[in-house]
């Protein structure tokens, strides 16, 4: 917060981007002194995956966000080629009691914050999107992907489940049929495929124009009001997020159940070994 205000001190013409949060943290946030415009850059190598220190950042950002009166948010990565390649796997491998219920909770708390976002949202993918990636970028609301990478929820690939938020994120983007299709195939689209289903937005060929064309879109709500533009979309989501509010600690049981069925586990042990020898070859 200091910071913030000291930062405020500096003369605008200065300085064009602000960097608003620690370059130490797994996230980091630069306002646009032009634009008004966020960008929250994830930072957690090798494949941003989303562990629990990853996503308290993330949280924090989104409200350091939500608390700068910035215009709008646009969520990217550090990493040329991987978005985020979702929730990290050794979190619910073999996991420990504790971190585990920490862990998810925090994953509900980063959902509803930036699918509950007053702020206008988009993502700059700007490499592979699976699963928690995925999710992360559909809870924005204008996705642009650069060509040659991939993006879905390919949870039942793995063996797992995603919940019925997860499942509300796709819906409100994507038509029931094709949500429903692809969730029970896990299947990963393509950029190409994706932008024909609708997934994505728009396809950009370098990130600097993936996020020009976010700014552009966050730009269309320069002249609405933003009150009346952030009730109105708190009215188009609040159904989803109400759900997952009203059932946090079942969502959680649920997740814990499941998560720790002996074959569940066995699945991932597998799965995580096959990451592992590709990587080696
Ligand atoms: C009845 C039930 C009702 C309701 C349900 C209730 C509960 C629900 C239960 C569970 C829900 C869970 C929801 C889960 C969501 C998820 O997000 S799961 C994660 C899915 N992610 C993936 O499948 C992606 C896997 N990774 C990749 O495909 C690739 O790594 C990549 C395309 C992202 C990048 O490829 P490369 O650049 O080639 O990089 P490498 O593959 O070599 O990877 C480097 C390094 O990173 C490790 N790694 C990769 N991804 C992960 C990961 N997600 N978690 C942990 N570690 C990962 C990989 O193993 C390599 O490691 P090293 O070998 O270098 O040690």
């Amino acid at each position: 917060m200091m910071r913030t205000k000291l930062l405020s001190l500096v003369p605008r013409a200065t300085v064009a981007c602000r960097h608003m949060s620690s370059a130490t943290k797994l996230t980091t946030v630069e306002v646009n002194d032009k634009t008004g415009i966020a960008t929250l850059t994830m930072n957690r190598p090798p494949v941003n995956g989303l562990n629990l220190e990853l996503l308290r950042d993330l949280q924090q950002s989104i409200e350091e966000i939500e608390g700068n009166k910035s215009c709008g948010l646009i969520l990217t990565s550090s990493n040329p080629t991987i978005f985020s390649a979702g929730l990290d796997i050794l979190e619910m491998y073999k996991p420990d009691k504790e971190r585990i219920r920490a862990f998810w909770t925090q994953l509900q708390d980063v959902w509803l914050a930036l699918y509950g976002s007053s702020v206008p949202t988009a993502a700059a993918i700007n490499g592979h999107s699976p699963a928690g990636g995925c999710l992360l970028a559909a809870s924005c609301e204008y996705r642009v992907m650069l060509p040659k990478f991939t993006i879905g929820l390919n949870e039942t690939q793995l063996g797992i489940v995603a919940p019925q938020w997860f499942m509300s994120t796709y819906l409100s983007i994507l038509p029931r049929r094709e949500a429903e299709r692809s969730l029970n195939q896990g299947r990963m689209f393509t950029t190409e495929e994706a932008l024909r289903v609708g997934l994505v937005d728009e396809i950009a060929s370098s990130k600097e124009e993936a996020l020009a064309k976010c700014a552009d879109f966050i730009a269309t709500f320069a002249k609405v009001n933003p009150l009346a533009r952030s009730l109105t979309k708190q009215q188009f989501r609040s159904a989803d997020l109400q759900q997952l509010e009203n059932e946090r600690v079942q969502d959680l049981e649920k997740f814990l159940f499941f998560i720790n069925q002996p074959a569940v586990q066995k699945g991932l042990g597998i799965y995580l070994e096959s990451l592992k020898k590709k990587s080696k070859n």
